[in-house]
């Protein structure tokens, strides 16, 4: 290999380092701002999320819908899973992946990993192919759809499988975490719309 190439290998190199970096600490950056909020502003800004949802052709039109229950003051949608039109699914921690499960008010929940609230593992699993929207829980989100996430990679290969890649996706923030550009690395799969309090938007 000439020294060129080996230059090249290395900027790269240097490049996804710099990226991990910059994801780091701006993530850390965002989460204290997050939980700086006061709970009266969390539920006020949660419950204009929820609205922009229930004006969207995409939340309209789907009858399955993964979703998340809030964790360190993410944006709190649950007044939405009361809902019983719909058929309402969460995620369990189970080594790397993330296996999804029906849930119903007054099912029972439980603690996993990290500290988030979880279905019971037997609840009933959902298959890729009954979803119609995906809705993705994000520390930042940009213009283009790209999306920040803890740094589990989580979402990443969910979105990154064939049986998966195909659903449409919703990245729910707050609106001081709405960004021109995030940096990204190769794997990150944009999100086809991001709601905030304020905005529903498409990407391109
Ligand atoms: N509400 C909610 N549920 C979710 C997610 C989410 O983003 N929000 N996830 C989305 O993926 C999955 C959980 N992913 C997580 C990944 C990392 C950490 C975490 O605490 N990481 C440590 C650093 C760990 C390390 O360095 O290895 C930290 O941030 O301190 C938490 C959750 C599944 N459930
Ligand atoms: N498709 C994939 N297959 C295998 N590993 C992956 C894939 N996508 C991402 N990863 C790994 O996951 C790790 C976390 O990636 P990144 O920092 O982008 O997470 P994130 O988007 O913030 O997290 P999350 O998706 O959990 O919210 C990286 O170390 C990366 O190597």
């Amino acid at each position: 290999m000439g020294t060129r190439e080996i230059r090249y290998i290395e900027n790269c190199t240097l490049l996804k380092i710099d990226s991990q970096l910059n994801k780091t600490k701006l993530r850390r950056r965002l989460l204290k701002t997050r939980q700086s909020m006061t709970v009266q502003e969390w539920r006020e800004k949660s419950d204009r999320i929820s609205d922009q949802l229930q004006n969207s052709p995409l939340f309209n039109q789907a009858t399955t819908i993964l979703a998340y229950f809030s964790f360190r003051q993410e944006p709190d949608l649950s007044p939405l899973f009361t809902d019983s039109q719909r058929r309402w699914g969460f995620p369990r921690c189970v080594g790397k992946s993330l296996s999804w499960h029906l849930w119903q008010p007054d099912d029972v929940l439980q603690v996993g990993e990290y500290g988030i609230t979880e279905p019971h593992p037997e609840a009933p699993t959902i298959d890729p192919t009954e979803v119609d929207l995906i809705i993705v829980p994000s520390v930042a989100c940009d213009r283009q759809g790209y999306r920040l996430g803890y740094g589990g990679g989580y979402y990443d290969r969910l979105l990154s499988s064939p049986a998966w890649s195909k659903i449409p996706t919703m990245g729910v923030i707050f609106d001081f975490a709405y960004f021109s550009q995030l940096p990204f690395d190769n794997w990150d799969k944009p999100l086809q719309a991001i709601v905030s309090e304020t905005h529903l938007f498409t990407c391109n």
